[in-house]
């Protein structure tokens, strides 16, 4: 392996700081890296604009940048996180340029979360130098096929990093039976589950999240908002 500054990655957008608004770092001041691409095509994807050519033009959305423009973008302002977000970005792992990304910022000294929908298995240094994973496994509503959207051996390979958490997109509490099938399924932790309401604007996920915190915490699990939409609605770059 080589590390080199000048790899280079299919990005969407590099912003921040802004604080991370799921999961178990809700709150952190952090930067965010959006990378190009996903596997999937959930139906209410608030980021279509990474994967999404029948919608979009590509080309002029997403763009090639080397790590060293990525990185020295990321760390302005400080972040002490970084978050890996896309699309899916593990799916870039075998391009030379992911390696380099992740030894440039653990060489910086800042904390790396990957935001990742599940599907794809983590490489060894993948594992290795990434803080946390935060794998969000889709469920039915997000409207790919099953076969498609869960991969056993991934979500395997990823809860064993014990690095994991797991963030549920729910629309309703009828879904919670949905993430207590998957985790009983898949042997994970309720501890280690946090479980969000679908939304992109603060009367949506409010409601949502008034039906889903009970029954979430009665199986075990944790809840998330989606702090950033409270903070600044659709808006992008945060
Ligand atoms: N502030 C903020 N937090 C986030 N957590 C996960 C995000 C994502 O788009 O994956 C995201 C995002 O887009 N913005
Ligand atoms: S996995 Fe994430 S980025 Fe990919 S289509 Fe679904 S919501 Fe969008
Ligand atoms: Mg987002």
């Amino acid at each position: 392996m080589t590390v080199s500054l000048s790899d280079t990655l299919v990005v969407r957008e590099v912003f921040g700081p802004t604080v991370q608004g799921e999961g178990p770092s809700t709150g952190r001041r952090c930067a965010f890296i959006r990378l190009g691409g996903c596997n999937l095509t959930c139906h209410w994807c608030d980021t279509p604009e990474t994967w999404d050519a029948s919608r979009f033009d590509l080309r002029a959305t997403l763009t090639r940048r080397t790590v060293e423009q990525i990185v020295t973008r990321a760390l302005d302002g400080e972040p002490g996180m970084v978050v890996i977000t896309g699309g899916e970005p593990l799916l870039h792992q075998q391009q030379d340029g992911w390696l380099s990304l992740l030894a440039a910022l653990t060489f910086a000294g800042t904390e790396v979360e990957v935001e990742t929908n599940g599907t794809q298995t983590p490489t060894e240094p993948t594992a290795r130098l990434v803080t946390r994973f935060n794998v969000s496994p889709k469920l039915a509503h997000a409207g790919d096929p099953a076969a498609k959207r869960i991969r056993p051996e991934a979500l395997r390979a990823l809860h064993a990093t014990g690095k994991a958490a797991f963030k549920f997109v729910c629309q309703g509490p009828d879904d919670l039976r949905e993430v207590q099938d998957f985790t009983t399924a898949h042997a994970l932790d309720p501890a280690r589950v946090w479980v969000m309401p679908e939304g992109t604007d603060t009367p949506t996920l409010c409601a949502r999240l008034a039906e889903i915190a009970d029954p979430a915490i009665a199986a075990g699990f944790n809840i998330t908002t989606r702090l950033h939409v409270h903070a600044w609605g659709d808006e992008k770059g945060h």
